[in-house]
């Protein structure tokens, strides 16, 4: 039972970061009568377009946290990103704040350590082969003790930043000062993991709720660089690679805890599916899910975190998505071709409403539905490429 939004009685949710993802989780709270408070590092982030009330902080800055949590006391606070002082909120749950999906989850998933030793020396999941290095030196010794072709990435990063393959010693020194420009925090640390030769990549969504744990149909993608440019859903797997993936994705899950929606990610290879990582949130690969399920990821994250019961998850039908990124640093641009993309049919349009450009930053994403996934996925192509970012300086 809670009361309106703004009326003193209202249930308060403050997400701690606020782009695209965080976006729909605004909407969908307030689907439910939610008060949304949306924070992040810039202004007129996406989210902030949509909520209730919006803070600019460095999330990274364990007092400035504090404070702004202080002073709105949400009964939920919701990691949009990694990059938090996730100590001050594990001190802040030991005070009585809730954290989505728990503080010790946000903190194992900030960097890339926490959570591959939780699940390779602590669940003992299949992981690629991995390593940790402190300095140039260090790194030249990990890459000989995993092998090239490897993958080198900051222990805290996302969607790609900062992360390149090494495929002989004479990358590593490349690999290093790629890893020093592109990581989030002023962490040196990078991990150098045993390259995965898989068949395809998935992402399963794995709900925790008061109806217990829930798996949607797998969602392949492609990645370039790191970054997520087209998923989809269904991805056609064998029985004993489902049976395998949601294992993985139980035990991860439950070791983490909580409630919410979280995005397992795994290869697949041919006799084997390995564990990659995991998000305690939704996942942008899972956007596709707005196209398909009757229940988007961000409207089963919202219901689990709240509290209330999911039943069931339905998939209404195949689908894919596609991204636009941009190629270019702007702050004065537009997005054109809607009316072509919205010509496609079965398709929808995201449009983020970033600020700013910069290279490879998504911008949009677009959306089809089909009965046969593959079509979904020339769909969501064709739409996409509709679209484009006009530089107006
Ligand atoms: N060990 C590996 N072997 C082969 N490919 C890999 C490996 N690690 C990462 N990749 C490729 O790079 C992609 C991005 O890696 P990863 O998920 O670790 O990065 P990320 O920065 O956390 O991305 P995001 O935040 O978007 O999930 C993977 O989805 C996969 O395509
Ligand atoms: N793979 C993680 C991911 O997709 N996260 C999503 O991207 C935003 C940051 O985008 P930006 O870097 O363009 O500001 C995050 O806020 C989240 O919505
Ligand atoms: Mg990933």
């Amino acid at each position: 039972m809670y009361g309106a939004p703004l009326s003193g009685q209202a249930k308060k949710m403050m997400l701690l970061g606020s782009g695209e993802l965080g976006k729909e989780v605004i909407i969908e709270a307030q689907r439910l009568g939610v008060e949304t408070i949306a924070v992040d590092r810039y202004a007129s982030a996406p989210a902030m377009q949509v909520a209730h009330r919006s803070y600019v902080i460095h999330m990274l800055d364990g007092e400035e946290l504090r404070r702004i949590i202080e002073q709105e006391r949400p009964d939920l606070i919701v990691p949009e990103i990694e990059a938090i002082a996730t100590q001050t909120l594990v001190e802040l749950e030991r005070e009585g704040y809730r954290v989505v999906p728990t503080a010790n989850a946000a903190r194992l998933t900030m960097d890339r350590e926490g959570i591959r030793r939780l699940a390779s020396e602590t669940l003992g999941l299949p992981t690629a082969k991995y390593a940790f290095a402190d300095s140039l030196e260090e790194l030249k010794a990990a890459v000989a003790e995993i092998g090239t072709p490897c993958v080198i990435k900051p222990i805290m990063s996302s969607s790609g930043k900062g992360q390149s393959v090494c495929r002989t010693p004479d990358d590593v020194e490349h690999s290093w000062n790629y890893a020093m420009e592109g990581g989030r925090a002023k962490m040196t640390r990078v991990i150098v993991e045993e390259f995965i030769r898989f068949d395809s990549e998935i992402t399963l969504l794995t709900v925790r709720s008061v109806s217990g744990t829930t798996y949607c149909a797998p969602i392949g993608h492609i990645q370039k660089d790191g970054d997520y440019i087209e998923s989809w859903q269904p991805h056609d797997m064998s029985e004993a690679q489902i049976r395998e993936a949601e294992h993985i994705a139980g035990a991860i899950t439950e070791a983490l805890g909580g409630t919410g929606i979280y995005g397992v990610e795994l290869f697949l290879a041919p006799d084997k599916v390995y564990f990659s990582e995991v998000s305690p949130r939704p996942h942008d690969t899972g956007m596709v899910t707005m196209a398909t399920q009757d229940l988007s990821e961000f409207a089963l994250h919202v219901r689990a975190i709240l509290g209330f019961p999911i039943p069931s998850i339905r998939l209404l039908t195949p689908g894919a998505s596609y991204t636009l990124k941009a190629d270019r640093e702007s702050a004065k641009f537009r997005i054109g071709g809607l009316e072509e993309a919205l010509a496609v049919p079965n398709s929808q349009v995201r449009v983020f409403g970033k600020p700013e450009t910069k290279v490879g930053r998504r911008m949009a994403v677009a959306l089809s539905s089909s009965d046969d996934v593959e079509q979904a996925r020339k769909q969501a192509k064709e739409v996409a490429s509709c679209l484009r970012i006009e530089y107006t300086e």
